[in-house]
C-alpha cells in the first residue's frame, strides 16, 4: 500500500491559498445532524429520564428498562480495576499522578490589596458546584481522556464530578472504568452522544444537572455542547486530532514517520502535516511512511486521513518554517530539530509544544503531563489548552472603608449623573462624608 500524500512548496504560487483549502475544517454540523441533535436535546429536557433511555437503547443499541440500569457504581468501578492488568493499572497511577502535579501547578489563589483609605479590591476564586464530564466511547474507548479530564477538576477542588461514557451494545471498558476510579470519579453513567449531554445540561431524575459540560466527542457531542452553551457552561468544541512536526532534517525518518501516523490513526478526518527545509528529508519520511504503514492495525483510517488532509512542505528555511507553523496554529506542534529553545521563542500559536527529537506528540497523549484537551482547527490563536482555570470561576471584592466610600462617590456621581441614572447618583452621594460643618 503506497501513499499519495500532498506535497507543497512554499515558493510555488498559490501556496498561501493551497495552505488555507488544507487547513479549512467545517466544524458546523449540517443540517441533518443540527436538526437531529436538537429533538434529542428538546426530547431529553421535556420528557427525562424516558427519553434518555429511549435515546441510548436506539443509539447504543441497548436494552435498557429502568434508569437505574445506567448508573455505574463506585463499587462495580473498583471491581473494573480488578480486571485490569496490574501493569496497566500502574500505568494508570503513574499517568493520574503526573497529570495531577503538573495541574497543580495552575491553581490560581484569591488575591486581594489594599488602598491607603482602607478600601479592599480583589478577586475571589471558587471551584465549580459539579461538572459534568464527557468520556467518547462510540468508536474507540478513552481511558486517557478520563484522566485529562478528571484531574484538573479535581486538582481545582470541584465538589462533584459526573461522568458520562457510552457502552455501545452494553460493552463496558474496563480500562475507562479503573480510570474512572483511579482519579475519583464521584458519579458514572452509561450514555453518550447528544442524549448524555442534555441530561447533564438540564439534570434528569436519575442524571444530576451540572454547571458545566467538558471533554470531546463526535459531531453529535459537538453539535449537543454548542446548544446548551449558556445553560451550562463548556469547555470547547475540539475537532479532529492534528499534528504539524517542523524537522530540521536530522531526526530518524522512522520516527517522523509514526508521530505523523500516531495522530492519523484518530479518524479519517485528522491532519498529519510535515515541514521541513530539506527535501532529501521529505522524501525519506515518504519512504518510511511506505514501509511501515503495512504494519499498522489502523492503517485505513491513517491512509485516509493522510491522504485526505495530510501534507509535506518544503520551506526555504526554518524561520519560513515557524512563520507556517503560526498560520497553522496546530493542536500538536513537534519541534523536532537541535535547538528548540531557541525555534519556540518564535511561536505564537500552537495548542501543546513538543521540543527536541525526543519528545514524540504520544508522550503528552498520555503521561507527560500537560493535558491532552486541547484547541484545534486554528483555535490555539484564542484558546488554551484545558486547564484548572476552566473549572474554577472568580467573583470580583470590593470593601470600601467609609473614607475610601467617599472618595469613589465623588468619582461615580458625576459618571451616573451622565448616564442620568439618578438613584446611582445618590446611592453614590449617600456616602459622601459629611465635614464638621455638614458640608
Ligand atoms: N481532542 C481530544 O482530546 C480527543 C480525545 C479522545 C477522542 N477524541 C475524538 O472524539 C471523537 C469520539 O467519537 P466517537 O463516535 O468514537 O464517540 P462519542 O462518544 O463521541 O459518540 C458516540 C455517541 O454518538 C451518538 N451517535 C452516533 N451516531 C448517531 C446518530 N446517527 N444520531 C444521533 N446520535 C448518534 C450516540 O449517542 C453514541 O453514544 C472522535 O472524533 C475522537 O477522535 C478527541
Ligand atoms: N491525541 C488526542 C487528542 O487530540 C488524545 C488521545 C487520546 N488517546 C490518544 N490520544
Ligand atoms: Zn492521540
Amino acid at each position: 500500500m503506497s501513499l499519495n500524500i500532498r506535497e507543497f512548496s512554499s515558493r510555488a504560487e498559490g501556496f498561501r491559498s493551497e495552505l488555507e483549502s488544507l487547513l479549512a475544517w467545517d466544524s458546523v454540523s449540517d443540517n441533518g445532524v443540527q436538526q437531529a441533535v436538537a429533538n434529542i436535546v428538546e426530547q431529553v429536557r421535556l420528557k427525562g429520564d424516558s427519553a434518555l433511555i429511549e435515546f441510548t437503547n436506539q443509539f447504543d443499541r441497548r436494552q435498557v428498562a429502568s434508569s437505574s440500569e445506567l448508573e455505574i457504581t463506585r463499587e462495580e468501578l473498583a471491581l473494573a480495576k480488578g480486571r485490569v492488568s496490574i501493569e496497566l493499572v500502574a500505568s494508570l497511577e503513574a499517568a493520574a499522578k503526573r497529570v495531577h502535579n503538573y495541574h497543580e501547578r495552575q491553581i490560581q489563589p484569591s488575591w486581594q490589596y489594599q488602598e491607603d483609605s482602607g478600601t479592599v479590591l480583589g478577586q475571589k476564586i471558587t471551584p465549580l458546584d459539579r461538572v459534568g464530564v464527557y468520556v467518547p466511547g462510540g468508536k474507540a474507548a478513552y481511558p486517557s481522556s478520563v484522566l485529562m479530564n478528571v484531574m484538573p477538576a479535581k486538582v481545582a477542588g470541584v465538589g462533584e464530578i459526573i461522568m458520562v461514557v457510552p457502552t455501545p451494545d452494553g460493552i463496558v471498558n474496563d480500562i475507562v472504568l479503573a480510570a474512572a476510579y483511579i482519579a475519583g470519579v464521584d458519579r458514572v453513567f452509561t450514555i453518550g452522544g447528544a442524549q448524555a449531554v442534555a441530561a447533564l445540561a438540564y439534570g434528569t431524575k436519575s442524571v444530576p444537572k451540572v454547571d458545566k459540560i467538558v471533554g470531546p466527542g463526535n459531531i453529535y457531542v459537538a453539535t449537543a455542547k454548542k446548544m446548551v452553551f449558556g445553560v451550562v457552561g463548556i469547555d470547547m468544541i475540539a475537532g479532529p486530532s492534528e499534528i504539524l512536526v517542523v524537522c530540521d532534517g536530522k531526526t530518524d525518518p522512522d520516527w517522523i514517520a509514526m508521530d505523523l501516523f500516531s495522530q492519523a490513526e484518530h479518524d479519517e478526518d485528522a491532519q498529519s502535516i510535515l515541514i521541513s527545509p530539506d527535501l532529501a528529508f521529505l522524501k525519506a519520511v515518504k519512504a518510511s511512511m511506505n514501509k511501515l504503514l503495512e504494519t499498522q492495525s489502523r492503517k485505513d483510517i491513517i491512509k485516509a486521513s493522510l491522504e485526505g488532509r495530510g501534507a509535506f512542505i518544503h520551506v526555504e528555511n526554518m524561520d519560513e518554517a515557524m512563520d507556517i507553523a503560526n498560520v497553522v496554529a496546530a493542536e500538536h506542534l513537534e519541534l523536532s530539530m537541535d535547538d528548540p529553545e531557541k525555534w519556540v521563542e518564535k511561536i505564537r500559536h500552537a495548542g501543546a509544544i513538543f521540543m527536541g527529537r525526543h519528545t514524540p506528540e504520544a508522550l503528552g497523549d498520555y503521561c507527560a503531563g500537560p493535558n491532552h484537551v486541547l484547541p484545534t482547527s486554528g483555535t490555539a490563536r484564542f484558546s488554551s489548552p484545558l486547564g484548572v482555570y476552566d473549572f474554577q470561576k472568580r467573583s470580583s471584592l470590593i470593601y470600601c472603608s467609609p473614607e475610601g466610600a467617599s472618595e469613589l462617590a465623588k468619582i461615580a456621581s458625576p459618571l451616573a449623573r451622565g448616564e442620568s441614572l439618578e438613584a446611582h447618583a445618590l446611592s453614590a452621594e449617600y456616602r459622601i462624608l459629611k465635614g464638621v460643618n455638614g458640608e
